[in-house]
């Protein structure tokens, strides 16, 4: 009973900075609407389990980066407010996380939606 109230109190803390990150970051709202979008897509070309599969991983990729990137500029910004080279390059190499996953989840959107969009026009 005790651990559950635990857990559901963590859920809640993680619940929190989640919401925190939607309110503050726009780009992590840039990628919740491009997974609105993606995801009434999915629905529209009705793909299989494997490609929702995919697609559910892709877009959980992109937030968590996205997630972690948030929370090392926040860290830095705490830790570091002014200006330091460190704190540069430790926030860029944060943002070349979430780059190299929006990367991933265009390719991914190529290979899935392209031959749907094809077999249409
Ligand atoms: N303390 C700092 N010292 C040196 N350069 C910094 C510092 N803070 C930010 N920068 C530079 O500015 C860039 C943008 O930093 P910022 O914290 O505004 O990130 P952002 O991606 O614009 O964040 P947000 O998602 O809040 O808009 C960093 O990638 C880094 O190159």
């Amino acid at each position: 009973m005790k651990d559950k109230r635990k857990s559901s109190i963590g859920f809640s803390y993680a619940w929190n900075g989640i919401k925190e990150i939607a309110k503050t970051e726009h780009n992590f709202r840039i990628h919740l609407v491009a997974t609105i979008l993606t995801t009434v897509a999915g629905f529209t070309f009705r793909l299989s389990n494997v490609e929702w599969a995919i697609i559910v991983l892709t877009i959980g990729l992109v937030l968590m980066a996205e997630v972690m990137n948030s929370a090392i500029e926040k860290m830095i910004d705490y830790l570091k407010p002014e200006i330091h080279p460190s704190a540069k390059i430790i926030k860029d190499i944060a943002a070349g996380a979430v780059l190299i996953t929006a990367v991933i989840a265009f390719i991914v959107a190529l290979i899935i939606f392209l031959p749907k969009l094809d077999s249409i026009f």
